[in-house]
């Protein structure tokens, strides 16, 4: 028997997934031959140059997309194959932190932190009340938990979002560009407090991120390149990611990031 994604302490796995657009001449390959798990109780960064599959990568992780070919499991639930009400369902175990926040614009704060359970059909327990409230006062909200999203700033609904992902104890994070529309010094505030909630609680996440200094934040990195996942790291400086970015952006696809890293590459990772 295959030894289950839990057993090797993974919240989420993909084996051998490709993603294809198109045919033929015109066919795009976005994801090559992946095999990857994200690891429980980490911050894992997924980068790469722009058109690297990161995006499409997550997407398939989170059960957003389908592969075209290979197989993924949330915790030990295989996601492939899935129809949409199966799915659904198992997204709800999930937490999501867009770019674009994603806030429903005619709720207030404490609606859309409570949208999962709402969505689900599910009455928040007096444990899911308290862990809420503890999170709306870690992430600095009590004062606006009756504001709707255009009544808070940018760094504001960013902090609503991730604490709406939070609410329901997900078994992993998913965050696509979180920093992406926020300036630097916002950016860093919801860096730290998803860092906070990996050191604090154990939550695992998986980043997806063009920016070094956000990466930096990450127990872990990968680098994806035209597709495929060229360097597995340990946390890195943001130079040192800056570095093997660039040799990845130059071309330099296999090894460039570990030798940027001056550590070797750790294939053997993979899950
Ligand atoms: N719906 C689609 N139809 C056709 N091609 C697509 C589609 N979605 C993505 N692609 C292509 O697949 C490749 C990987 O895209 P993806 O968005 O995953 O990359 P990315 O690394 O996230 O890029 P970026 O950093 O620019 O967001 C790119 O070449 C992209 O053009």
């Amino acid at each position: 028997m295959d030894i289950q994604p839990s057993e090797m302490g993974l919240v989420a796995r993909v084996a051998h997934l490709s993603k294809r657009y198109g045919a033929g001449d015109h066919g795009v390959v976005a994801l090559d031959d992946v095999s990857v798990g994200i690891r429980r109780g980490q911050f894992t960064a997924i980068m790469g140059p722009s058109g690297s599959g990161k995006s499409t990568l997550m997407h398939i992780m989170a059960g957003l997309d389908t592969p075209s070919d290979g197989r993924a499991w949330i915790g030990d639930d295989e996601i492939t194959g899935l129809g949409d009400v199966q799915l659904t369902r198992i997204r709800r175990r999930l937490g999501f932190v867009f770019q674009a926040f994603n806030l429903v614009p005619t709720l207030d704060v404490r609606g859309n932190i409570l949208l999962p359970f709402e969505l689900g059909g599910v009455r928040p327990t007096a444990e899911d009340e308290r862990r809420i409230d503890d999170v709306i006062a870690a992430l600095g909200l009590s004062e606006r938990v009756s504001h709707r999203p255009h009544e808070l700033s940018g760094g504001q609904q960013q902090r609503v979002a991730i604490a709406r992902a939070l609410a329901s104890n997900p078994s992993v994070i998913f965050a696509d560009e979180p920093t992406g529309a926020l300036d630097t010094r916002t950016g860093r505030e919801v860096l730290r407090l998803l860092r906070s909630a990996v050191d604090s609680s154990g939550q695992s996440i998986a980043m997806v991120t063009h920016d070094p200094v956000a990466a930096s934040h990450a127990d872990r990195i990968l680098f994806l390149a035209d597709g495929r996942i060229v360097a597995d790291q340990g946390a890195m400086t943001a130079e040192q990611i800056s570095a093997a970015m660039l040799r990845l952006e130059s071309g330099a696809a296999a090894g460039a990031a570990a030798s940027a890293a001056a550590r070797p590459v750790s294939t053997g990772a993979h899950a």
